[in-house]
């Protein structure tokens, strides 16, 4: 199966391809670029030198002729302009950007600040969480990637959400945190070296765009679910992200019940990988990979639950999410491709 990727010079982009040259089912059919075609990928991108491709402008028509899925590893407001060439041609879309997330045009616009895509596109988007929506993916045209913190929080709140021990008044908190890469390839005043080492910092302050991504999908779960609060902090570090959250719980509960039902509710889902009692997930131990490593702690003197969830924003917080969900729309097995160990140390 061929495949094709928009924005292939990105952190994203390369990440993709960096997976998909070890698929044992995809073959990278061509990489597309918005400022840059006709130049070697590998000119602006030394670790790539031993591909040769050319990078090629953004044509909808031809990228169908070749590929049977195109991903856009693209900036937000690019594919909500591109989505609707591509919706009249015989080719799956994996969208990477926040554009086809928000199942409410308004509240896209409200947050991210650009216009929305066309509505219908939207409603007929499937949001690819892959651990739990994996029967819409398998018969979607477009699929919206979750944003990176949406995946590591999501998949670590799951759990007390679908069985029950948490509903509409949880009032969750999420503190997350997240290295440099998330921000992308460009540099900016924020991001620069001198302004990011040794340092730490909160950023988005109660105004993240990931807000009513994470929202939208716990009120699938439990409907009438409380505003949740959510801040990030940058930190100097290249990849990873660390969600702390805190959730209260409608009973009491104990780390030993808590670790059977995360347990219980990830069986047969390789990508995530709940911790021992007692023992909390680090950054590095996902490094470079689609792991999702999860702890728990029941806190009996407040009747709230400590979820520590972590993730390479990279893989399966961007690249390795689309692919597995690439996998699972393919019909094959959604390790494909996938199942390397992480980078250590
Ligand atoms: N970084 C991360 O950890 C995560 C990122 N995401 C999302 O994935 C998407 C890609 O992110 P990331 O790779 O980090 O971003 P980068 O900024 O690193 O890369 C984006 C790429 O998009 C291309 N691009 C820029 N403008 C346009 C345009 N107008 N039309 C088409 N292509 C364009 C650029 O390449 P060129 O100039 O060659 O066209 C650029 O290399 C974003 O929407 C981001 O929010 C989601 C989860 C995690
Ligand atoms: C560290 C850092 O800056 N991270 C970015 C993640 C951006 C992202 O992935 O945005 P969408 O999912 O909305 O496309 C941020 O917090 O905005």
């Amino acid at each position: 199966m061929n495949v094709s990727i928009v924005g292939a010079t990105g952190y994203g982009g390369m990440e993709l391809i960096r997976f998909l040259n070890n698929h044992p089912q995809f073959k990278i059919k061509s990489l597309h670029t918005s400022s840059q075609f006709g130049r070697s990928l590998y000119e602006e991108n030394a670790h790539l030198m031993h591909m040769k491709d050319t990078l090629e402008e953004i044509n909808p028509e031809a990228i169908a002729k070749k590929s049977d899925i195109v991903f856009l590893a693209t900036p937000s407001g690019v594919s909500s302009q591109l989505i609707s060439e591509f919706s009249d041609l015989d080719i799956k879309v994996i969208d990477l950007s926040g554009d086809l997330r928000l199942q409410t045009p308004g509240e896209y616009e409200n947050w991210y600040k650009k216009p929305a895509a066309p509505q219908h596109i939207i409603e007929e988007a499937v949001y690819g969480l892959a651990e739990w929506n994996a029967e819409a993916i398998k018969k979607a045209a477009f699929i919206a990637n979750p944003g990176c913190y949406p995946t590591a929080s999501l998949l670590g709140l799951a759990p007390l959400f679908t069985e029950g021990l948490a509903g509409a008044d949880a009032d969750v908190i999420i503190d997350a945190k997240s290295g440099v890469s998330g921000a992308g390839k460009s540099p900016s005043a924020v991001t620069h070296f001198s302004e990011m080492n040794e340092n730490f910092k909160i950023y988005k302050v109660n105004q993240h765009q990931h807000i009513p991504e994470i929202e939208q999908q716990l009120g699938r779960w439990s409907s009438g679910l409380q505003p949740i609060t959510f801040n990030t902090h940058l930190v100097p570090m290249t990849r990873g992200i660390m969600a702390t959250m805190y959730i209260k719980v409608n009973r009491e509960t104990s780390n030993v019940e808590l670790k059977d039902l995360y347990e219980t509710v990830y069986e047969n889902h390789p990508f995530v990988r709940v911790q021992p009692l007692d023992r909390f997930p680090s950054t590095k131990q996902v490094y470079g990979s689609n792991f999702c490593d999860i702890g728990i702690d029941y806190d009996e003197r407040t009747g709230k639950v400590t979820v520590v969830s972590v993730i390479d924003n990279l893989v399966k917080g961007a690249a390795g999410q689309a692919i597995q969900n690439a996998n699972i729309l393919m019909g094959l097995e959604e390790t494909a491709g996938l199942w390397n160990s992480p980078l250590y140390p």
